[in-house]
C-alpha cells in the first residue's frame, strides 16, 4: 500500500490534473506554482550553499528522486482511473511540486494507522487557510488540533496590530533549516547561526599536538563534534567547550572532563581558545565575503537565476552579520585577559 505521504501527493497531483472538475480547485489555485526549496534549485546555485547545507540539499534531492522512482509502480496501478497515460500525469515535476506543497505547508496531526496505508507515520495534514500563515521567529504560538471543538486552533501569545500581517512560528529554526525545509531565509533570525565543521575546528591548532587524535575522539564520544556554531551572541557554549578541550596543554590534559562540565582550567586555556575562536571567525568572514563576491558576479552573468541567487545572497549576508557580531564579542572577551 502507498505511504500516507504518497497518498497525499497523489491526491494533490490528481486533483490538479482534474482542473475545473476538482472540488479542490479554489485551494489548488492559491498554492504556489513553483517552490524555492533546494530540491527545486539549479545545481549551480546549490553549489554556492554553505557546506553543511549543500550536503543536506543533495540528500533532499536524492530523497525526492528515490521517492519518485519507488512510487512508479503505484502510479501505474492507477492507470484504470485515467484516460491519459499516468506517466504524463504523475511526472517527476508533478510529484516534486506535490512533495514541496506537503513539505512546506502540512501541519502535524497524529492520525491512527489505516489499513489502506503502509506503516510509515501518518502525521501530515493539509489545512487550507491555516497554511496561508507566514513564519516569524519573533512570535509565540500554540498550535494543535482540538479534539473537543474538532478545529485546528492557533493561539498567539504575541500581540498583533490592526491591519498588520499575522505570523505564526514554524519552530526555532536557523536559516539553513528554513531554507532547506521551506525555501526562504529570515532576516535577523535570532536562531540563525554559522556551523563550524571538524576540519575547520582543527585548522588553526598546532599540527605538533600529539594528543590531537585523542582529543578529537573524546569530542566525538561526548557528542561535541557537531552543532558547533557562531551566533549573534558569539561562539556557542558547545564551540567554546570544544575549543578549550582542543587547546589543553599536555600537562593539563587529565582535566578534560572538567572542561566538558564547564569548568575553567586556567587563564592560558581560556585565552588560547578565544584566540583560536577569533581566527576561525576571521577565516569564515573572509570565506563569506568571497562567496558574496562570487554570488554577485553570478547575478550579473546568469540573469535567469537571479531570484535563486538572491536567496543564497541573503543567506550569506545574514551569516556575515552573525560572524561580524561574533568577532566583536570575541574581541571584548579577549581584552578581559589582556
Ligand atoms: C505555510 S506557507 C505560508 C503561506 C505562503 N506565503 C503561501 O501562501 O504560499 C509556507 C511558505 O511561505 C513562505 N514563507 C513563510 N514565511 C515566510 C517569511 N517569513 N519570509 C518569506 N517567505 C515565507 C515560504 O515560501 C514557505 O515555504
Amino acid at each position: 500500500p502507498p505511504s500516507p505521504l504518497l497518498a497525499l501527493c497523489t491526491f494533490l497531483v490528481s486533483e490538479k490534473h482534474a482542473g475545473d472538475q476538482s472540488l479542490w480547485k479554489p485551494y489548488l489555485e492559491i498554492l504556489p506554482k513553483a517552490y524555492t526549496c533546494p530540491v527545486c534549485l539549479e545545481p549551480e546555485v546549490v553549489n554556492l550553499f554553505p557546506k553543511p547545507l549543500k550536503a543536506k540539499a543533495e540528500e533532499q534531492r536524492a530523497h525526492v528522486q528515490g521517492f519518485f522512482s519507488s512510487s512508479r509502480d503505484f502510479f501505474s496501478s492507477l492507470q484504470p482511473l485515467f484516460s491519459e497515460a499516468v506517466e504524463s500525469i504523475f511526472s517527476y515535476s508533478a510529484l516534486l511540486w506535490a512533495w514541496c506543497t506537503v513539505n512546506t505547508r502540512a501541519v502535524y496531526v497524529k492520525h491512527r494507522q489505516e489499513q489502506c496505508f503502509s506503516r510509515e507515520p501518518n502525521t501530515c495534514a493539509l489545512a487550507p487557510y491555516l497554511d496561508l500563515l507566514n513564519h516569524s521567529p519573533h512570535v509565540q504560538v500554540k498550535a494543535a488540533f482540538n479534539e473537543e471543538t474538532r478545529c485546528y486552533e492557533i493561539r498567539t501569545a504575541s500581540g498583533c496590530r490592526k491591519h498588520e500581517e499575522v505570523f505564526i512560528c514554524y519552530g526555532p529554526h536557523d536559516n539553513q533549516r528554513l531554507l532547506l525545509e521551506y525555501g526562504f531565509v529570515s532576516i535577523q533570525n535570532p536562531h540563525a547561526c554559522v556551523y563550524v565543521s571538524e576540519d575547520i575546528l582543527v585548522k588553526y591548532l598546532p599540527l605538533t599536538d600529539k594528543q590531537m587524535n585523542k582529543k578529537i575522539s573524546i569530542l566525538k564520544d561526548h557528542d561535541f563534534i557537531e552543532n558547533l556554531t557562531f551566533g549573534w551572541d558569539g561562539p556557542s557554549w558547545r564551540l567554546r567547550t570544544a575549543l578549550k578541550l582542543l587547546c589543553l596543554e599536555a600537562e593539563e590534559f587529565t582535566c578534560w572532563k572538567k572542561i566538558l562540565l564547564g569548568e575553567i582550567i586556567s587563564d592560558t586555556n581560556e585565552k588560547r581558545s578565544l584566540v583560536i575562536a577569533q581566527k576561525i571567525c576571521q577565516y569564515f568572514i573572509e570565506e563569506t565575503n568571497a562567496m558574496l563576491r562570487k554570488v554577485s558576479h553570478m547575478k550579473d552573468e546568469e540573469v535567469a537565476l537571479i531570484n535563486q541567487l538572491a536567496l543564497v545572497e541573503t543567506l550569506w549576508t545574514e551569516e556575515l552579520r552573525i560572524l561580524q557580531a561574533s568577532a566583536e564579542i570575541l574581541n571584548s572577551l579577549q581584552t578581559a585577559f589582556r
